[in-house]
């Protein structure tokens, strides 16, 4: 697989990094999704490794988000495919029974925050100019109830309800002040700073951690399990309306002309 490298290294702590690496925006195609979601399995399957600290390899960038040329004018079988890897990356991450710390080293809107939220700990580097959140409403799009759910989970309703509703982009500051992210720290120290999380939460018996981990999520990860069909029919239903498409090639289109 070409597109998505995705570097892996299990150190003698147990530890897996996992770096994004699809330039230019580390966004979210169907083959990336693919790829995150194998190594994911491997790892795991790893009973030498116990923890992953997620970040990108990219500057300033950690993900842009699901490849928006993968929800444009494709055929209903590309559509289900894609939907289905999304979900396949997201029940596996927030199911995890590994220690899943991010290191946010950059802009992270849409499904790349999905990405961050699905961790256990979220380290932003401090930086303004980068930000996070779920801002499918600006693309005129809906996050799905499982991106909310994670989000709720991790902000609380009322914080969800106005960020979803606006489809804000917070800058790092204000997204620790929300509680969407743990922790600021300089751009340099992130990588100590996760290493340091990580063996904190590793110094616990994986047992108790796993199950505790297992009930505080099971509810919104067997809700999307019980409905996943009924899921990739609204997705296509949603992606496939002319309005939608016509919103997603704007918002393609302001990106490019933004550069200019
Ligand atoms: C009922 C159920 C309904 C379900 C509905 C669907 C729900 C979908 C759920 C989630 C949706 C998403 O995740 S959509 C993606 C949202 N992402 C964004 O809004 C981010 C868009 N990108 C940016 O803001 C910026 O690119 C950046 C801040 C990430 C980086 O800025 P920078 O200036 O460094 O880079 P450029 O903007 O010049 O981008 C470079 C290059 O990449 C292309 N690009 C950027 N983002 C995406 C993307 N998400 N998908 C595809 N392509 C992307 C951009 O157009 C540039 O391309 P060119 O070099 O060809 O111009």
């Amino acid at each position: 697989m070409a597109a998505a490298t995705l570097a892996r290294r299990i150190g003698r702590s147990g530890v897996a990094v996992m770096k994004f690496k699809s330039p230019p925006v580390n966004s979210l195609s169907l083959e990336f999704l693919t790829e995150f979601s194998i190594s994911l399995e491997k790892l795991e399957n790893n009973r030498a490794c116990r923890g992953v600290i997620i970040t990108s390899a990219l500057p300033k960038i950690f993900s842009s988000g699901l490849d928006i040329t993968e929800m444009c004018g494709k055929s209903i079988e590309h559509y289900t495919e894609f939907w289905r890897a999304v979900q396949e990356m997201w029940l596996r991450l927030y199911g995890s029974n590994m220690v899943t710390v991010a290191a946010v080293n950059g802009s992270s809107p849409a499904g790349g925050c999905l990405i961050a939220l699905s961790c256990d700990y979220r380290i932003m580097a401090e930086n303004p100019k980068f930000s996070i959140g779920l801002n499918e409403a600006q693309l005129g799009i809906v996050a799905p109830f499982w991106f909310k759910d994670t989000f709720v989970n991790v902000v609380g309703h009322r914080i969800a309800e106005r960020s979803l509703q606006l489809g804000s982009l917070h800058p790092a500051p204000e997204a620790h002040k929300l509680g969407l992210v743990d922790e600021l720290v300089p751009e340099e120290k992130l990588m100590e700073k996760a290493a340091a999380v990580m063996a904190q939460w590793l110094a616990l018996p994986d047992h108790a951690r796993q199950l505790t981990k297992t009930m505080m999520r099971k509810a919104v990860l067997d809700r999307l399990v019980a409905h996943r069909e009924e899921d990739i029919k609204n997705f296509i239903s949603f992606v496939s309306k002319e309005s939608i498409q016509k919103s997603l090639r704007m918002y393609m289109e302001m990106l490019k002309k933004k550069k200019s």
